[in-house]
Order: C-alpha cells, then sequence, then structure tokens
C-alpha cells in the first residue's frame, strides 16, 4: 500500500509526554519545550496532565495568547480624532494609546500572571477541525484595531529559547576548551617553580598540550558562518610554542622561559575568548534554532490540486511515509514552489510565505505573535504564522532558504549576522588586517635590534591579541540580535545589507495616509457657499460624482450621503484627477467640480469667497473639498481622518533614534501642518501629487540624507521605490516586490521600529568591537615599544573580549 502520508522532518511517531500514546509529533495537539526538550501532547488535557494542571475549561480552545492580550483591551479606545475637536486639543492625546514602553506599568498583578502563562503557551494549540464551508462568524475587524497589538519583547520567544537546549554539537569542543584552559593556565603558573631547564621543558609541554586541544576543536567542531577562519587564530599559538622551543635550544633559559609564559597565555587566552563568545552567542543560537524548528513545518496541498493530478513526476513525497492514508487528509507534504498551492489547518504553523486564496481566516501572524488577526483574499501571511480559525488556502510565494523569515536568519549564505558590513570588517580585521598588524611588530622589533625569537613573539602576541574569535564575532552578535527583536514584531529586513542601510537611515518619510492617518476620513462640515443649492444637494452631488472611485476621499463622501439618506446625484463622464479631484457633467448638464484648491485653480474657479473658511478649516486638520457647479463654488465639504493608534509612539520611536519624521502627503499645507503639530513633525511635504513623490524622495536623498519611506505596498510604490530604506507595511509574504524592509503587521510603529532597532543594534555592534578591539590595540602597541613583555598583549585582549562579552549579554538580558 502506497503511504499517502509522506513523512516531514520529524514525523517518527514519538510517545505523548501526557499520556505515553504514540503521536506523530507533526499533527501534535500541543507543543511545548520544558527542561530543555520538546514535548509532544495529543490534546490540551495531555498538557495539563503532565504540567499536574487543572484541564481547561471545555470550549475554551483559544490560545493562552488570545486570553491574555484580548482581555485588558476589551474597550478598545476610540479611534481618531473627536470630529469637533482640533487635532491638536488637549484630549486628543488620550485617545491615542500610550507607548508600548508605558504598558507594562498599568498592568495589574493579574495580567502580570496571564502574561507569565502567556511564556509557557503552547506553540501550536489544538482546535477542533472546521469543515471547508463551514463559515465564520462575523468578527470585529482586528486589522483596523492596531491599539490591540502588543508592546514589543511580550512574546513566547522571551522565555522559550533559553530552556531549548540546541548546540548539542559543540558540547565535544567545550570539553576541548577547558582542558586547553587548564593546560595553558598550568603553563604559566609553573613560572612560580623556577627556570630550571626541565621546569621550561614541562611548561613547553603543557603549552603543546594545550595548543593540541585548540587544535582539536578547531578539526572538530562545525564552523558557523559568523566564525573566521581558524589559521590566524592558532598561528600565534604556535609560534609562541616554536620560539620557546628555539629559545630552550639557543640556551638562553631567561627568553625560554619568557616564551613559555607567552605561548601559554596565548594557548588560555585563546581557549577562554572561544568559550566567551559562545557564551554570548548562546541566546541568538538558541533563538534561531527555535524559529528554525517552527519553520520546518512540511506543508500541505489541499486535496483538490492534488486530485488535479499536478504533481509532476520529479515531485515525489518528500520520504517514504510509515502508514496508509490518513483520515481527512487526501493531501500530500511537499516541499512546495512559488505559485503551488498551499492549506493550512486551524491549529497549525504556517510552512511557507504565501498570499491568501479564497479564505477568511485568523492567524498569529508571525512566529510568537500574540494577537489573531484577520487575513482576507489576496493577503499575503508570512511562515510561521499559526492559523487559529478557519482553514487557510493560499499560494505560496517564497519557500525553503527565500522565505522572509529564513532568508537572513538561517540561510547560510545569506544570513544577515555573518554578511552585515561590520561582522564582515570585524572578521576581517582578525583574517587580515592583524596579520598587517603582526608584521608591523615585527618590524619594529626588528628595527630595534632585537633577537629572532624575540622578534617571533612580538609578532606572535601582536596576531594573538588581534586575532581573538571574540573580536572576530562579536559584532555579529549583535547583529543577530537586532534581527531576531524585529522579527519578534514580525520586522523582516530582506538582507544583510537592507538592515544596515536601515540603521544608517536619517530621514524617515511617512506616506501620510494609511501609516500616520487611519485612511477613513470621515465628514465633519459640510455647508453650502451662496442660495443656490442647500447642504444636501452639494452633499448629493460630489457623492455623484464620487461613486465610482476608490480613493478615501471618494469613499468617505459617497458614505456620507448614503448614512444621510441621500440620493447620489446622476453625474455623467467623472474624470478623476490624481491628487487634486474629479471633474463630471451633472445630471442638469452643468459643469461639475469635486476637489481640492489646486483643482479649482486649474479649472479657473474662483474660491475667493470662501477663502476664509477653507483656511479656517484646514487650521482643523480637515482635508477641504470644494464643489463648483458652472464654474461658480457652491458648498464646502470638510472631511476629518483620524491619527492611527501608535502614530505618536512610532514618531517618539524616530526622534529618539535621532530619524527625522517627514511627513508627505498630497494635502493642504494648512492641514498637514495641524496634523504635523498634533504628532510633533517638524517636517512636512504637503500638496505632492502622487505622481511626483519619487521626485520628492530623489529630492531629499540629493540634499545627502539617508531616507527611508514608511508606507504601503501599492499605493505608496512611488516613494517607496525611490528610497534608500523602503519600509512596507503588512506586505511580509507577499510577492516579489524589492523592499528593504516587511512587515507582518500593519502597525506604524512597528514600521518605525524597524529603523529605531537597526540604528541601535548596528550602534552596539560597534560598541561591542571597539570594546574589543581597544585594549587589544593598546596592549600591542605597548609591546611593540618593548614597554612591557609580549605576555601582556593578549591578556589586554582579552579583558576587552570579556568587557565585550559583557555587554553583550547585559543586552540579551534586557531583551
Ligand atoms: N476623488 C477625489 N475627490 C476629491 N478630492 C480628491 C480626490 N482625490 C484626491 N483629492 C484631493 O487631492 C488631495 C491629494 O490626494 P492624494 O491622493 O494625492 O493624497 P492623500 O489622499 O492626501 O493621501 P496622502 O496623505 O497619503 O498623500 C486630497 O487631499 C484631496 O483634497
Ligand atoms: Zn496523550
Amino acid at each position: 500500500m502506497v503511504a499517502s502520508r509522506a513523512a516531514g522532518p520529524a514525523a517518527a511517531p514519538v510517545p505523548c509526554s501526557g499520556c505515553s500514546k504514540l503521536i506523530d509529533p507533526l499533527r501534535a495537539g500541543q507543543v511545548g519545550i520544558f527542561d530543555q526538550r520538546f514535548h509532544y501532547f495529543c490534546n490540551a488535557r495531555c498538557r495539563h496532565a503532565f504540567l499536574g494542571e487543572a484541564p481547561p475549561a471545555p470550549g475554551d480552545g483559544r490560545p493562552a495568547g488570545l486570553a491574555a492580550s484580548g482581555a485588558p483591551f476589551a474597550g478598545a479606545p476610540p479611534r481618531g480624532l473627536p470630529s469637533g475637536a482640533p487635532p491638536g486639543a488637549g484630549g486628543h492625546h488620550a485617545s491615542t494609546p500610550r507607548t508600548p514602553r508605558a504598558e507594562p506599568a498599568r498592568a495589574s498583578a493579574d495580567e502580570v500572571a496571564a502574561r507569565v502563562a502567556d511564556l509557557d503557551a503552547p506553540i501550536v494549540d489544538a482546535f477542533p477541525p472546521v469543515s471547508l464551508d463551514e463559515k465564520l462568524p462575523d468578527l470585529p475587524v482586528l486589522d483596523d484595531d492596531r491599539a490591540l497589538l502588543e508592546p514589543i519583547g511580550n512574546t513566547i520567544l522571551s522565555e522559550e529559547p533559553q530552556r531549548y537546549d540546541a548546540v548539542e554539537g559543540r558540547d565535544i569542543g567545550a570539553l576541548l576548551l577547558v582542558l586547553a584552559i587548564i593546560a595553558g593556565t598550568l603553563a604559566v603558573a609553573l613560572t612560580l617553580a623556577g627556570d630550571a631547564k626541565l621546569v621550561i621543558g614541562a611548561r613547553i609541554v603543557l603549552a603543546t598540550v594545550s595548543a593540541g586541544m585548540l587544535l582539536g576543536r578547531a578539526a572538530t567542531t562545525a564552523r558557523d558562518a559568523t566564525d573566521p577562519h581558524p589559521a590566524p587564530m592558532l598561528a600565534p599559538v604556535l609560534g609562541g610554542l616554536v620560539a620557546a622551543v628555539w629559545a630552550l635550544f639557543g640556551q638562553d633559559r631567561a627568553l625560554a622561559a619568557e616564551a613559555a609564559s607567552l605561548a601559554g597565555v596565548i594557548a588560555t587566552a585563546s581557549a577562554i575568548s572561544a568559550w566567551l563568545i559562545e557564551s554570548a552567542r548562546h541566546r541568538v543560537f538558541a533563538e534561531r534554532a527555535w524559529i528554525g524548528s517552527v519553520l520546518s513545518t512540511p506543508a500541505r496541498r489541499p486535496p483538490g490540486a492534488w486530485a488535479q493530478g499536478q504533481a509532476p513526476a520529479d515531485r515525489a513525497p518528500q520520504r517514504g511515509g510509515d502508514g496508509g492514508p490518513v483520515e481527512g487528509a487526501g493531501d500530500e507534504l511537499y516541499e512546495l514552489r512559488p505559485g503551488e498551492s498551499v492549506q493550512v489547518d486551524a491549529g497549525e504553523i504556517v510552512p511557507v510565505d504565501l498570499v491568501v486564496t479564497g479564505a477568511d481566516v485568523e492567524v498569529l501572524p508571525w512566529i510568537g505573535a500574540t494577537t489573531p488577526t484577520r487575513r482576507r483574499d489576496g493577503d499575503p501571511v508570512v511562515a510561521g504564522a499559526t492559523v487559529v480559525r478557519g482553514r487557510l488556502v493560499g499560494a505560496c510565494t517564497f519557500s525553503g532558504g527565500d522565505r522572509a523569515v529564513a532568508r537572513v536568519l538561517l540561510d547560510p549564505r545569506r544570513r544577515a549576522d555573518a554578511l552585515a558590513p561590520i561582522a564582515q570588517a570585524s572578521r576581517a580585521l582578525t583574517e587580515r588586517w592583524a596579520i598587517g598588524a603582526a608584521a608591523i611588530g615585527a618590524l619594529s622589533a626588528f628595527v630595534a635590534g632585537r633577537a629572532p625569537v624575540e622578534i617571533a613573539m612580538t609578532a606572535a602576541a601582536v596576531l594573538a591579541a588581534l586575532s581573538t574569535a571574540i573580536t572576530a564575532s562579536i559584532a555579529s552578535v549583535h547583529v543577530a540580535r537586532g534581527i531576531l527583536l524585529g522579527l519578534r514584531r514580525g520586522i523582516v529586513y530582506k538582507s544583510a545589507d537592507a538592515w544596515d542601510r536601515a540603521g544608517k537611515t536619517s530621514v524617515a518619510v511617512f506616506c501620510a495616509r494609511g501609516t500616520l492617518l487611519l485612511g477613513e476620513p470621515e465628514l465633519a462640515e459640510l455647508e453650502a457657499t451662496g442660495q443656490k443649492l442647500k447642504p444636501s444637494d452639494v452633499l448629493a452631488l460630489a457623492a455623484g460624482a464620487e461613486r465610482t472611485e476608490e480613493h478615501p476621499v471618494a469613499t468617505a463622501i459617497v458614505r456620507a450621503a448614503r448614512a444621510r439618506g441621500l440620493r447620489p446625484d446622476g453625474v455623467r463622464n467623472p474624470n478623476f484627477h490624481p491628487g487634486l479631484g474629479v471633474t463630471a457633467v451633472t445630471s442638469s448638464g452643468e459643469e461639475l467640480c469635486v476637489g481640492n484648491r489646486a483643482l479649482m485653480l486649474e479649472q479657473r474657479i474662483s474660491i475667493a469667497a470662501a477663502e476664509s473658511r477653507v483656511a479656517e478649516l484646514e487650521a482643523l486638520g480637515r482635508t477641504v473639498v470644494l464643489v463648483a457647479v458652472g464654474a461658480r463654488l457652491v458648498g464646502i465639504i470638510g472631511l476629518q481622518d483620524g491619527l492611527r493608534p501608535g502614530a505618536r509612539a512610532a514618531i517618539q520611536h524616530l526622534l529618539d533614534a535621532q530619524i527625522e519624521p517627514v511627513l508627505m502627503s498630497g494635502d493642504a499645507r494648512e492641514t498637514c501642518e495641524a496634523i504635523g503639530r498634533s504628532l510633533d513633525i517638524d517636517h512636512i511635504r504637503p500638496e505632492i501629487l502622487p505622481a511626483d513623490r519619487g521626485t520628492e524622495v530623489r529630492r531629499l536623498i540629493d540634499a545627502g540624507t539617508s531616507v527611508a519611506v514608511l508606507g504601503h505596498a501599492g499605493v505608496d510604490d512611488a516613494a517607496l521605490g525611490a528610497a534608500d530604506v523602503s519600509v512596507a507595511l503588512g506586505a511580509a509574504g507577499s510577492a516579489p516586490a524589492d523592499f528593504s524592509t516587511v512587515l507582518a503587521s500593519d502597525d506604524v510603529r512597528d514600521a518605525a521600529l524597524s529603523l529605531a532597532l537597526a540604528h541601535r543594534t548596528r550602534l552596539e555592534a560597534r560598541v561591542g568591537l571597539a570594546l574589543s578591539v581597544a585594549p587589544a590595540l593598546v596592549g600591542a602597541a605597548v609591546i611593540a615599544a618593548f614597554v612591557l613583555p609580549p605576555a601582556y598583549a593578549p591578556i589586554a585582549s582579552l579583558l576587552g573580549g570579556v568587557m565585550a562579552v559583557v555587554h553583550a549579554r547585559a543586552l540579551d538580558a534586557k531583551s
């Protein structure tokens, strides 16, 4: 019988940790990490049995995250501005949510407990299977309620990785390091036993043993993509040994003793350095391994796709299965390719980046996200998301190492921590520049007329000081942490270079509508100018003209007319002018013009009569739409768009990172200034036509700044395309587009964070590298000038290394 159920990476049956029944780990109802290993459970009941907890109330199938983070926000804050109040007015700030940092202060003891429980939450939760035709009840549109998004750092990842030990293969290496440290330390300590030839000989032997351990470790431990070539690190150890033997045979006992000390110091320092860097990166490695294991979920095609015989001959199931067809799964597990369709049921992890096709589901939109979000037809979903409600069917956009999350985190050829300029520079420092420095040290010893053994010792000491494991890799640890912190908020950098550029931006341009503004303006004022028409007639005319347009201004007007029970006028021949408005012909055959000042100017319609009123409304932050019939102004419509929750916090993130926020909009100057005032944005670029936005961004770049643009794919493409750094909200998982950063969320705070975070981690990487290198340089200079014996250079370097590692671990503890 042909197995219709292929095995994925981990499909060998494992016992349920609750009841010991053999289950398929990929189908386990619940998975958890306790005591440093994975546990699989049939269902929540088994998990609770294992943990010795009371079982959950029946029907409580929601993930802990949903309950924990949903509850505190049960009364969603009012969206946007109260329509009467000016945006700058005091009451307004209260309606935007606090900055994320302010949240924990308000958390009650219960919430804290809920969050702690959240940390133990299973990665996968069990949900009853949903039949294909089961219709979802109408959910609140969570997408638009950004206040529900949890503050940064509050994710399940903050605890799990520490308990997850992924670096087994390195255990032997660690043992060899310990032995190297012991032997090296003894080689140095025996100085106290005097300088008899026998003692010196014994010290040389111990140093040789230490060096042997280091060599053994280099030979047996797999090299990480961020590790430098081991040769420049082993060379000084061997150099020290050669110098000691050489001096011993040269009958210069004092020099031989010094050389033996040097060899011991170098070997010990190398081993400690290697051990320290492992401890510094343990956390990021574990978190990476954890994400890798989440992403190793195999993909499943929908039954239909299989029946249509779309599987080419070369696409056999990944591995022979272990049994017959599995009930309810007429599907196969495949390595998906872009374009193929994939099915993900409730409770399962999304295995590939995809775009939803014909489904309406609720997902936790990225690994570690705790707030469910709705995804509909055409929405992208990034690999690692968890479906919590409904059955997701989508078209794969990226698979394997091309998946957004995998690209810079897991793919060894594209890992940002290996390829970021600062990581490459620090490896080059240890692999090349250190050799140059050693040559300079040797040269200065030669010029000073030193003995050949001393020249060799100077060179070995300088090389040992500069070419250390910590110097080589400490920057990459910070880069990796930056990438991982971003992922916790669903921020995905496209490449190492994209991360680096994000860290260098000095200006952030917001495509205002949809980032800072809700993009859902509402009618706030409706006035007729002159006696000819009533206000309702003005609205009916405008609605008639806008009927077929999808611009937010148009939909607001149409919606307002409908809400007032007005019938839109039977307007003909609407002609839309992007960034201006619409011209048309009324049902009675007169020329109709609905739009902004610039449109009226273009149509030679005087607005002198209403000028002061228009300015008044704009100062309140309104988008003013003018309505003219037969070249005469007949009415004014004031529209008020609300600020998106988090807009103020986003600006604060940028200001904290010393990035200048700029508001770019097609709205009138007065309107933009009012919005800018309420958000603390000093720089505005108002009245920019959609077609001119790319040019405007390039103008900023030409002024010598590094410019990021924050916006949405599609509507803001012109501006995004021109930027040094393009940040596309809600675009993670979508098909090829050259954005440098994509977000799984639609939260403007995350967009700002993507820049601030890269700034911060880039700075931390430089600080780490400087901490590690500066003492080494000083040490090298001091010994090259013969102020102190050569052994002091590696010691100084080790001190620097310790500082760099303490710095990195302190940051780990904070994040
Ligand atoms: N369909 C329309 N009807 C009336 N006025 C319009 C219409 N489309 C655009 N306008 C006017 O043109 C202005 C600029 O529109 P545009 O689409 O360029 O940017 P926007 O809607 O202000 O969005 P953003 O703030 O992102 O720039 C609007 O503020 C509005 O006054
Ligand atoms: Zn069980």
